[in-house]
């Protein structure tokens, strides 16, 4: 029979965890179809995932293959829809080639290819007689795509495009999918015509047969080698790809922002130029929604594993104090758990925003469209960067066993950490968020409307005067004042970066001397974004017995233990007082009392299978130590007694050591 280890700790709950697996997928549909998804993949052998480790790169690359073809033929067999075919994806938790087809060559088609792009690219790609991948960054230029170096050159006489490398440096490096398995990619080039240059462009370029599967004439392509951490991202085949005068025909460059006539002309559409850009805010709001989906996975085995593991504390030969219990863990682990909802909070809002911004621009309303860029960009940069961090966290959290692979965090760090470089650094991606941010303070006294997120600093005046209203710890649960101390800090930080750069003559230079100040501008901004969607989804009504006032609380564990890992900001722009930041940790520590019995059921409502959590230590059953053991036994290195080498190396070495006792 099998016991449940962690039924005294569910039994505590004080919330209705059903009804909070729904609020975590977002609705009663998304939730069923995950439910059924995760099962269908968990029941499934051909997505075994627990000896990933143990293999080397070629055959992990096969396996890899071998399981994107076999989920696409499930997706067909079972006629999934597109919905239910990404959250199969999603449960086979492998970094694939298809990642990349669907992640961005499919969205890049889609948001820069005309109508008559589309419709010849994309039922091609769609029906996966096409895989394709994203090839925009080369060995010399990620961060600066301005300074990309690929050449684009029309050649009037053939009606066609000459992609070229002129040099070393102009290699593509690092696109997914295009080291072994991509048949095209979206290649971005500096467009040339008519001896002129007109900036980054995308292209569709084909770079391998797909007969044989041969690269074409001109183009040499490969895998870049093995990345971070065994296993884990060595899935992907990320790739270097060159062209030595490869032609393709005019109507294979992305034509949605400009398009190239006949005679070699390029004409501007009434788009931005920046939507050439537009695929990197796509998959930067998707990233945001997948950090709470990497979050809340680490929560959930340091969670479930805190309540398992015992140490000191007992009393007469009783049992000992479940980690979980000491304040110090839950000091690190709680603010985890709450920022695990919190991303999924401002993912949702993200998800809505980007659909907003795509249904504008169909109508040629480009006015929100910087704001999008500094929304994605930024809430990409803060979530990665806490996801990645947080993950780090749980693995410490788990003490020793954490190490362990099968802890499930090791694998599930090296695979998630890239997340801080990929669709831009994340340092990058905050000095856009920064640019932003200053360029709406220097309109404030033009009369430009602060909108969307920056509204708050169209009450400046208000903002940089107001005083905290905190008299006691429990007026920290109030979100008008948590409202108003994270909006003051914003502004206040905005406005003191913004004064210090218009001592510089020079604003490029003061921006580049002030990048370290910006950037903290930056995340005081961004942690306003998450504080207020966060507090925006409390104002909805939220069904479920206990459901609502769990959130809360975890909201308030969000924005008390930001406020106090940044208290220097709040400080010293004199938002709150020292007594005031005294009583906000008061106040933390009473909520981590209220979310410690809830705590396990918190992350149950994630409703992650045994499979995709893919741990030992965060087993849904809790039954951790004779799994462990277990699982020591089926290390390869265990499959003898003595070890092969033994005899060649060690035993000599003995040897001697014995004859030398002797003599
Ligand atoms: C595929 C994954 C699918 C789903 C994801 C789900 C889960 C994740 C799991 C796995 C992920 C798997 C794989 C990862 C794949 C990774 C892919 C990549 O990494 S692709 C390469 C990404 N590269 C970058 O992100 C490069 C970063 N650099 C830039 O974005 C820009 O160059 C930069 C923003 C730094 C701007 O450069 P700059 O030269 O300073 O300015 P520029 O002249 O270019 O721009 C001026 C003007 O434009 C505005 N702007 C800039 N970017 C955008 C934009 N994206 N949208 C709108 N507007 C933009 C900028 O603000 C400025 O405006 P103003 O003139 O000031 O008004
Ligand atoms: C796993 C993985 C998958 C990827 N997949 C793809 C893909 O599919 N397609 C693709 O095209 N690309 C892909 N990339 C590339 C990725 O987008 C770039 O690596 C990323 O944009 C960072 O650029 P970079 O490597 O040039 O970093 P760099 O810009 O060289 O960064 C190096 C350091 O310089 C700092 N820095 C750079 N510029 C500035 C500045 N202006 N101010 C202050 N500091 C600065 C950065 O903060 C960083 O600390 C992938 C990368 C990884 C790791």
């Amino acid at each position: 029979m099998e016991v449940d280890h962690l039924a005294d700790e569910r039994s505590k709950a004080q919330f209705d965890v059903e009804e909070m697996k729904i609020v975590w997928a977002g609705s009663r549909h998304a939730f069923q179809v995950s439910d059924r998804i995760a099962r269908l993949v968990a029941s499934d052998p051909a997505f075994q995932k627990d000896h990933r480790a143990r293999l080397g790169r070629k055959e992990l690359f096969k396996n890899t293959l071998r399981k994107a073809a076999y989920a696409w033929k499930r997706i067909n067999e079972l006629r999934l829809t597109e919905e239910e075919a990404s959250r199969l994806r999603f449960f086979v938790d492998e970094p694939a080639f298809t990642d990349l087809h669907w992640g961005m060559f499919v969205p890049a088609i889609k948001g820069q290819g005309t109508e008559e792009q589309q419709q010849k690219w994309l039922p091609l790609a769609h029906k996966m007689q096409i895989i394709g991948c994203y090839a925009q960054t080369e060995l010399g230029h990620g961060s600066n795509v301005q300074g990309l170096e690929t050449t684009a050159t029309f050649d009037p006489q053939t009606d066609e495009f000459i992609i070229h490398s002129p040099t070393l440096t102009s290699s593509k490096w690092w696109p997914g999918g295009l080291g072994k398995v991509a048949t095209h990619g979206v290649i971005y080039a500096r467009l040339l015509t008519n001896g002129q240059e007109h900036g980054v462009h995308g292209f569709i370029v084909q770079i391998r047969s797909l007969d044989d599967h041969l690269p074409l004439p001109g183009i040499t392509v490969g895998d870049i080698g093995i990345k971070f951490g065994s296993g884990a991202y060595n899935t992907m085949d990320n790739g270097v790809l060159r062209f030595d005068q490869v032609r393709i025909p005019r109507n294979q460059m992305l034509m949605r922002v400009s398009q190239v006539t006949r005679e070699g002309k390029v004409v501007q559409s009434d788009v931005p130029r920046q939507l050439v850009y537009g695929t990197m805010v796509f998959v930067r709001k998707t990233i945001v929604g997948d950090a709470s989906n990497a979050l809340s996975r680490a929560v959930c085995i340091a969670t479930r594993y805190s309540a398992v593991r015992r140490q000191f504390g007992s009393q007469k030969g009783g049992l000992e104090t479940q980690v979980i219990d000491y304040k110090t863990q839950q000091n690190r682990l709680f603010p985890l758990l709450a920022s695990a909802y919190a991303f999924r909070v401002v993912g949702e809002w993200m998800e809505w925003l980007y659909t907003d911004v795509t249904q504008r621009l169909k109508a040629n309303d480009f006015s929100t469209l910087p704001e999008v860029h500094a929304c994605t960009a930024g809430l990409k940069s803060l979530t990665t960067s806490a996801t990645a961090d947080g993950i780090e966290e749980c693995r410490k959290l788990c003490g020793g066993h954490g190490y362990l692979h099968s802890s499930g965090l090791p694998e599930l760090f090296a695979v998630y950490v890239p997340a801080c470089t990929y669709e831009g650094d994340n340092i990058v991606l905050l000095l856009q968020v920064a640019r932003f941010l200053m360029k709406t303070v220097s309109q404030l006294g033009s009369g430009k409307k602060a909108v969307g997120t920056t509204a708050y600093m169209g009450r400046v005046e208000q903002l940089m005067q107001c005083r905290c209203d905190v008299q006691n710890a429990e007026d920290w649960l109030k979100p008008s004042i948590v409202m108003e101390a994270f909006e003051a800090r914003a502004t206040r930080m905005s406005v003191a970066c913004a004064r210090n750069l218009s001592k510089f003559g020079n604003q490029e230079e003061g921006f580049l001397e002030l990048s370290a100040d910006l950037v903290e501008v930056a995340v005081a901004h961004c942690q306003l974004i998450v504080v207020s969607k966060f507090i925006e989804k409390l104002q909805q009504d939220i069904p479920g017995k206990g459901v609502k006032n769990q959130l809360e609380n975890l909201c308030s564990v969000y924005a008390l233990n930001i406020l106090h890992k940044h208290l220097g900001d709040f400080l010293s722009t004199g938002c709150i007082t020292p007594m005031q930041a005294s009583l906000a940790n008061d106040q933390l520590r009473s909520l981590y009392s209220q979310v410690r019995p809830n705590a396990v059921a918190l992350v149950d409502a994630f409703n992650y299978t045994d499979h995709f959590l893919s741990s030992i230590l965060g087993r849904y059953d809790g039954n951790v130590y004779p799994k462990l053991y277990e699982d020591a036994w089926k290390d390869p290195l265990n499959d003898s007694i003595v070890p092969d080498g033994f005899h060649e190396y060690v035993q000599p070495i003995l040897k001697q050591q014995l004859r030398n006792a002797k003599l």
